[in-house]
């Protein structure tokens, strides 16, 4: 399998800095992912994910742009980079979580998962070859395997059972892409998902079949489905002692920016989670000083700057009282306002982590700047 991992600097703990190696172009880690689920992350440009957000890489989602706009306008336009004008790298997650949690009806069998569209009702199957030519289509430069996110809390002979069925869903994704090579002339990289649930033993023998696969990168699944924050760090845990070293670790879904950097103290190089996004667009907006309500009457007359230690252009160009003012009066301005500064700032938080990594201070850091993350302003 082709190296696209190289890692500048371990540390004394399990946290690294590294490079990822794209044919769009190179992704500095640790890095947090925007999600862009219907081929636009909400309310944000390109070129404000570009300069303001210095965003590397973004998400899309199969099970969306299937259902709309669809292949057929996908190929026509040459693929997403194409559509959406976005010439850095993507990751597509495979559509399995998104069927399980967003389509109205669906039944999961071993072929894969009939659904009904969440947008118009109508009737679709997806299996693990269909959402592999799907992200062929897309053309991401990072594929995720079709995998089957167990569900929290489960049985252990559920969490089994489904665990053995992405095990073999893995096969026919990696058989599907021997047999159907990338369709635009860049490389695309097919990423495998562990499960197992909150299970030690499943988790090991999960890890242990992904690590095998022999993939250009690994993930975790399964987690941040409301799981304790205490398990998911457990479990990633004791996942990433088995995962290759040598191949970046990307934790799906996570998270609050505090989970961000205890999970690269867990040696964790890749996370996304529409988390910044969406908590923007309710006036929620992170700082390295805590989480502001940006809605509460106590910012009604603070014409201070946005955040004195943002990066965005926003942080400094509008206050906190003009900011509420826009949520209020439910201006749209608001919404992108926000969405600027909460992914420019978990953008920061993950530069940041990367510097004391080089550094070589990153958990003295980490334990001084996470109680702070947390508080409420
Ligand atoms: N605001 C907000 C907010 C909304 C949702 C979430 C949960 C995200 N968690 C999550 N995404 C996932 C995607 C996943 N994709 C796949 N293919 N497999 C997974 O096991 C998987 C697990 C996930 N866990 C977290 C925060």
């Amino acid at each position: 399998m082709k190296k696209i991992f190289n890692i500048d600097k371990a540390t004394e703990g399990k946290a690294r800095a590294g490079v990822i190696t794209t044919d769009h172009g190179e992704i500095q880690t640790p890095i947090f992912m925007p999600v862009g689920t219907v081929a636009s992350v909400k309310t944000v440009h390109q070129r404000e994910l570009r300069e303001d957000i210095k965003a590397q890489i973004i998400l899309g989602n199969t099970y969306h742009l299937y259902l709309r706009p669809g292949m057929e306008v996908m190929e026509a336009a040459g693929g997403l980079h194409q559509f959406m004008n976005w010439q850095k790298p993507i990751l597509t997650d495979s559509g399995g979580f998104q069927v399980f949690s967003l389509a109205d009806s669906r039944k999961i069998t071993e072929e894969g998962a009939k659904f009904k569209s969440h947008i118009d009702g109508s009737y679709h199957f997806i299996s693990p070859e269909i959402s592999m030519e799907i992200q062929r289509k897309i053309g991401a430069d990072i594929l995720m395997a079709f995998d089957e996110c167990t569900p929290y809390p489960c049985e252990y002979h559920q969490a089994k059972k489904s665990m053995e069925m992405t095990h073999r869903w893995l096969k026919r994704c990696m058989d599907w892409c021997e047999e159907n090579p990338p369709i635009y002339g860049h490389q695309q990289y097919l990423f495998p998902i562990v499960q197992g649930s909150t299970y030690s033993d499943l988790r090991k023998i999960s890890a242990e079949v992904i690590s095998e696969a022999d993939c250009a990168g690994n993930a975790i699944g399964g987690l941040s489905v409301g799981e304790p924050e205490e398990e998911m760090y457990r479990i990633t845990d004791e996942v990433t002692d088995i995962l290759p070293k040598e191949k970046p670790r990307y934790l799906m879904g996570v998270g609050t920016p505090w989970n961000i950097l205890e999970s690269i103290g867990l040696g964790i190089d890749m996370m996304d989670c529409v988390m910044p996004t969406r908590n923007a667009r309710n006036g929620m907006l992170f700082t390295w000083d805590g989480v502001i309500n940006i809605r509460n009457e106590k910012w009604k007359k603070d014409f201070s700057p946005l955040d004195e230690s943002g990066t965005a252009f926003v942080d400094f160009e509008y206050s906190k009282a003009y900011l509420r003012h826009l949520f209020v009066a439910k201006e749209y301005l608001g919404k992108q306002i926000a969405s600027i500064h909460n992914l420019a700032f978990y953008l920061d938080l993950v530069t940041q982590a990367r510097k004391h990594i080089l550094a070589g201070d990153f958990y003295e850091w980490k334990n001084t700047v996470v109680p702070r993350l947390r508080q409420r302003r």
